[in-house]
């Protein structure tokens, strides 16, 4: 199956257990791999035969701009079948990253696989 991959896209939110989380936005990263047959556009070259990334973007972005969860496995989880749901994307793999400080500067990943139907 063809792909159509979005990366690194950042968003500001609030998530985390933690009071301070609560109360202070945290940027959460977003990579996207998307299953998509892009056969009809490459032969029409018309956006509209295709998974519009920018489309994608948008619905992602303002969803996780307005939540309030507290794990990310919950926000992922969401962000998914939201998706899924919106684009009838056959398969989705998404990976979320967050800053976290533990030992050092870190970061916190999550990828998930989910599929249509
Ligand atoms: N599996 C998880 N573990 C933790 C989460 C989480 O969302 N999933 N969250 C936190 C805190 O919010 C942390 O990110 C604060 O830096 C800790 N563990």
């Amino acid at each position: 199956m063809d792909k159509i991959f979005l990366n690194d896209l950042k968003v500001d939110t609030i998530i985390g257990i933690y009071d301070w989380e609560r109360e202070t936005l945290q940027t959460l990263r977003f990579d996207l791999e998307m299953d998509w047959d892009i056969r009809h556009a490459a032969k029409s070259d018309d956006i509209s035969n295709t998974l519009d990334y920018g489309a994608v973007a948008n619905v992602l972005v303002e969803f996780v701009a307005n939540s309030r969860y507290l794990l990310i496995e919950r926000l992922a989880e969401e962000v998914a079948q939201l998706l899924l749901k919106t684009f009838a994307i056959p398969k989705l793999k998404l990976t979320l990253t967050k800053p976290v400080k533990l030992h050092g500067q870190n970061y916190a990943q999550i990828v998930i696989e989910r599929y249509n139907g």
